[in-house]
């Protein structure tokens, strides 16, 4: 069954509580929390702080992907502040082995982020050590951005290493993910889908949850 991670990329931050608890309400699975610096991609948005303040409320699992530069030096805030699972991109890693054990060693669930135009085989080598992958379907650092169609044959090469290796990690996909697109990721191999726009930008939130794990049954 897929899982739906709503980005509060597109939430309302000025209420951010009362539209994260409505996703919550609607039975969304996780809660996919975007955290950038301004340097790894061209925009700022929330730190731990916010993150604390909805594990105080919340009891959905918090995946938190990392859009920073030298991510290994914020992983014990995030751990700390009540991330269940963190995505550090290959791109901003220069040790990936190493950053990703670091993240297990906190006991927490560790993943990698790949952007489009990085191929697969940077994580070749590191695949025995994640518990997700996360592959960007957009160039990360804005929401409600258009889906890039190459992406699917990425996802389905995942998939097919995933099959032939017997490993076990889990597929998400993040961007640009809507009524149309979630049945093609998913016939590709992916089990978790990130959606903001689609989502937080809906009239009804419980409504566009459900129409996105319709669109895939
Ligand atoms: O990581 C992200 C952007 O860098 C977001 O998770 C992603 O863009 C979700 O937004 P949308 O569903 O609107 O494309
Ligand atoms: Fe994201």
């Amino acid at each position: 069954m897929v899982q739906i991670a709503p980005s509060i990329l597109s939430a309302n931050f000025a209420n951010l509580w009362a539209h994260v608890a409505q996703v919550e309400a609607a039975g969304a699975e996780m809660l996919h929390i975007d955290v950038m610096d301004g340097h790894f991609v061209p925009n700022i948005t929330i730190g731990p702080l916010v993150v604390q303040a909805l594990r105080d409320k919340s009891r959905m699992t918090f995946d938190v992907h990392l859009m920073i530069t030298n991510p290994d030096q914020f992983i014990g805030e995030f751990v700390k502040a009540g991330a269940d699972i963190i995505s550090v991109h290959a791109e901003a890693c220069t040790h990936l082995h190493r950053t990703l054990q670091t993240i297990r060693n906190h006991g927490i669930k560790a993943a990698v982020a790949l952007n489009p135009a990085t191929p697969l085989t940077v994580i070749e080598y590191v695949l025995p050590y994640l518990d997700m992958v996360l592959l960007m379907t957009v160039n990360p650092g804005f929401g409600g951005q258009r889906f890039i169609p190459e992406m699917v044959e990425k996802i389905e090469r995942l998939n097919t290493w995933r099959r032939e290796r017997k490993l076990n990690f889990t597929i998400q996909v993040d961007g640009g993910i809507n009524q149309e697109t979630a049945p093609l990721v998913v016939k590709a191999g992916a089990d978790i889908l990130v959606a903001g726009s689609y989502i937080f930008g809906a009239a009804d939130i419980s409504t566009a949850i459900r129409s996105l794990r319709e669109r895939c049954g």
